[in-house]
């Protein structure tokens, strides 16, 4: 099996003096492709922060994070954001959908900056949102939609550009239990059909039941444990 994601030795400090907080402390671990891998810990134990780090949105303080073999601390502000781009799908809390846009065009924005042709948008987008249950509602303004529907729709707009990683913060909170297994099943789909592989974090244990491999923050460290129910 192939390494994704690969994290060597990486450690993440806040700020200077009296106000230094050490957040991660020498963090290992390696996340295979075609896998739905969540993070788990209290609130503040670094989830986001290391799903920053993932997503090239944050610089370690020191150690080394590949993405497909490749290490992003080599890389340059612009290839940083090309790579974040082109392989990349960011599901983060506020669903950071477009007020103004329907849902169609909000797919079609995240298609027009990773230079997908234009005669292939129509196609692409009936892709993703039958994957999401949502084609019927495609010329609604999210506004009109619940906010489970909402994360589906950025769901939908962040695998519309075939990234090879989604990173998913908090993908399930404030939706009720049969919205968040929705979330879930959608995600259990798109790795199993090798479309993606899928990081996300939570602290839900209902939640974390259903997935694979689940990594624990705790003290600094993380904790690795497969969830020996899932088949
Ligand atoms: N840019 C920053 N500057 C200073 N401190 C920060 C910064 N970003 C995060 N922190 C601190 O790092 C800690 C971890 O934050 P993080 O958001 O990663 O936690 P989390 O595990 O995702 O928490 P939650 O479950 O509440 O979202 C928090 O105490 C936060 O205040």
């Amino acid at each position: 099996m192939e390494s994704i994601v690969t994290i060597e030795g990486v450690y993440k400090s806040f700020g200077n003096g009296n106000n230094k907080v050490d957040l991660l402390e020498n963090i290992n671990l390696s996340i295979e492709t075609y896998q739905l891998v969540a993070f788990r810990g209290r609130s503040g134990s670094g989830k986001t922060t290391l799903l920053n780090l993932i997503g090239a949105l944050d610089y370690p303080t020191a150690g080394e994070i590949y993405i497909g073999g490749e290490s992003i601390g080599t890389l340059n502000e612009k290839q940083r954001s090309k790579l974040r781009q082109e392989k990349m799908g960011f599901v983060f809390q506020s669903y950071g959908l477009v007020p103004f846009m329907t849902v169609e065009e909000n797919i079609a924005f995240g298609l027009r900056i990773t230079q997908t042709s234009r005669g292939l948008w129509q196609a692409k987008i009936k892709e993703v949102l039958d994957i999401v249950g949502l084609y019927k509602r495609r010329k609604h303004y999210p506004y009109e939609l619940s906010g489970g529907e909402q994360q589906r729709v950025a769901i939908a707009r962040a695998i519309a550009i075939d990234p090879m990683l989604i990173l998913a913060d908090e993908p399930t909170a404030e939706l009720d239990s049969q919205t968040g297994f929705r979330i879930i099943d959608i995600f259990q789909e798109l790795v199993k059909s090798q479309k993606a592989t899928i990081i996300m974090t939570s602290h839900d244990p209902v939640i974390l039941e259903m997935i694979e491999h689940v990594y624990t923050l705790e003290d600094r460290n993380i904790v690795y444990q497969k969830n020996e129910n899932i088949v």
